[in-house]
């Protein structure tokens, strides 16, 4: 390594002085404009990661539903899977490194982790729509050619477009074929094969209108229309022609807010849905007769692609370990129906699709997803095989036909991480498939009226969690606070946490009326203000 070349890069992409970043839930995210010494060291890493796994590496810079000004990055682990949790620090060290420390820094990294330099090293590399981001990809491909090493700028693509990419660089193509274009055949035939097996198909073709969130999203399935159009026709909105990024629509605002983006106009029963602005997450809605909104997030995902697996299993006569992963967010009703109803095994995990993705993994399949529309499905290898022999030698023509439908099913998911197209188009097979319209699909079970709120507090690392997050150990006081409020509500529930994205509290409650899941939500946020050295202005009631 010629570690001058490495210095001399690294002065032409400062760090500012003091600043101090760590790699969070979902990579570094912050304003754009400290980023770029950021960008340059994870291109530094990623060849590092890439010479310790010998696979390819990818380097997504995007900060997703953060408002456009915000950039952000994450690396990407060879199986397509987020950067394994011991290296996060040694990202944050490297991004939190003085320029006269990086040398003391890469060199710790390659020692700790025995790094061969002479092996080959490749790094694949995306970006979203920000402004921002191309020159922020640049410093990346910078960070790169310092250490002398392959890279393949895929340009603009969508977050699990490139961890789709990744893993199918790293198996020889076994994955599919690591181009944008492989992924829209990938997906696009394995979603026109189910259905066509579809009974009420006639003419009609099914309609759905998506908001793009003005992001990368919104250009990649306007991309993907052509491989799609005999099967489904689609209504963009925020398709990034006029509006600004994440600003007033997008999956996040919808979930959050609880009402459609701005500007569009919903007819009653009209399906619709929300990409974020990196493609990753999804959430559907619509407006019944009397204009309620009724909003359709993770949770009824990971129901409706329950169900369906569980079905085609008992199908096919095969026993398989399925479970559901969501966390501390997802609805009490939708927890209640998988357990109680569908008798599905579900597990909690803390938030962040990391530790969702590692608890599917223990399962035969695994459905996991955040109540945000993060979330995909994942099968084991074995499983596969299990559907694949019973596809091609079972004589019973229904068995064969629902195996079929599985591995299909297996391949319209990207089951690198949650993906919005892939989702979208998992949703809209199994619609069809079932006869099921938004509506039947919404009325699998209602949700508790819930409340999520935020509170600024001067140090939110006061709060300790345990149990997934549900119960707090730190501050003294504060959970047997929160448990006295919750007692005085019907089915009702709440728990703080402090974010990993952003610095303030998140406060969580449902219960059975949406007035006392929101007097919940502000008693609760009052007693984190005064015990968790809340600053401000006091928390105000809705
Ligand atoms: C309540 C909520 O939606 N939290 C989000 C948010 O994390 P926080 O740690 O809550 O800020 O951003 C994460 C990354 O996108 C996402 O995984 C997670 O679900
Ligand atoms: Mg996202």
């Amino acid at each position: 390594m010629k570690m001058e070349a490495v210095l001399n890069c690294s002065s032409q992409h400062e760090k500012p002085c003091g600043l101090i970043l760590q790699y969070g839930t979902a990579g570094f995210r912050t304003k754009a404009e400290h980023l770029d010494h950021v960008m340059y060291r994870m291109g530094l890493l990623a060849v590092l990661r890439s010479k310790k796994t010998k696979s390819v590496i990818g380097v997504m810079v995007t900060a997703s539903h953060n408002p456009e000004e915000d950039n952000g990055v994450k690396l990407v682990d060879p199986m397509g899977e987020m950067l394994v949790q011991e290296w996060e620090v040694y990202a944050t060290n490297l991004a939190n490194a003085e320029q006269n420390e990086l040398q003391a820094v890469l060199t710790d990294i390659i020692q700790k982790e025995c790094i061969s330099l002479q092996q080959e090293a490749s790094v694949a590399i995306g970006r979203d729509t920000r402004p921002s981001s191309e020159n922020l990809a640049h410093a990346v491909i910078d960070g790169v050619t310092a250490l002398n090493s392959k890279y393949h700028d895929y340009g603009l693509v969508t977050t699990p477009q490139l961890h789709y990419i990744v893993c199918c660089c790293n198996t020889e193509g076994r994955y599919g074929t690591p181009t944008v274009e492989g992924y829209y055949n990938k997906l696009s035939s394995a979603f026109n094969n189910l259905v066509k097996q579809a009974h009420d198909q006639g003419d009609k073709k099914k309609c759905l209108s998506v908001d793009g969130a003005n992001g990368i999203g919104a250009l990649k399935l306007k991309e993907m229309e052509e491989y799609l159009q005999s099967a489904i026709s689609v209504q963009l909105y925020n398709d990034g022609s006029r509006g600004k990024l994440n600003h007033l629509c997008g999956a996040d605002y919808v979930k959050v807010q609880q009402k459609p983006p701005q500007g569009v106009e919903i007819k009653p029963g009209e399906p619709f849905c929300s990409f974020d602005g990196d493609a990753d997450r999804i959430v559907y809605y619509y407006n019944d007769s009397v204009g309620h909104f009724h909003l359709l997030d993770g949770d009824k995902i990971a129901t409706l692609i329950s169900t369906f697996i569980k079905e085609l299993l008992l199908k096919i006569d095969l026993t398989l370990k399925m479970a559901v992963v969501q966390t501390a967010y997802a609805n009490g009703s939708s927890t209640r129906y998988l357990e109680e109803v569908m008798k599905v095994p579900v597990y909690c995990a803390k938030t962040g699709v990391k530790h969702l993705h590692h608890k599917a993994q223990e399962f035969d399949i695994g459905v996991y997803f955040e109540a945000n529309g993060h979330g995909t499905v994942l099968i084991s290898k074995t499983a596969e095989e299990q559907i694949r022999h019973l596809a091609n030698m079972e004589q019973n023509d229904e068995k064969k036909k629902a195996a079929n439908m599985l591995l299909s099913l297996i391949d319209l998911i990207n089951q690198t991480v949650g993906d919005a197209i892939s989702d979208m188009l998992v949703i809209e097979a199994i619609l069809s498939l079932k006869g099921f319209t938004v509506q039947t699909w919404d009325a699998i079970y209602t949700d508790l009226p819930n409340r999520q709120l935020k509170v600024k507090v001067a140090d939110r690392k006061v709060i300790e969690t345990t149990d997934a997050e549900r119960r707090t150990v730190k501050p003294p006081g504060l959970q047997e606070k929160i448990d006295d409020l919750v007692k005085n509500y019907n089915m009702s529930r709440s728990f703080v946490r402090p974010s990993g994205t952003e610095d303030v509290v998140r406060v969580y409650a449902e219960a059975d009326t949406q007035e006392n899941a929101d007097r919940l939500a502000h008693e609760v946020s009052l007693a984190v203000f005064h015990i968790a050295g809340g600053v401000g202005e006091e928390p105000k009631p809705l």
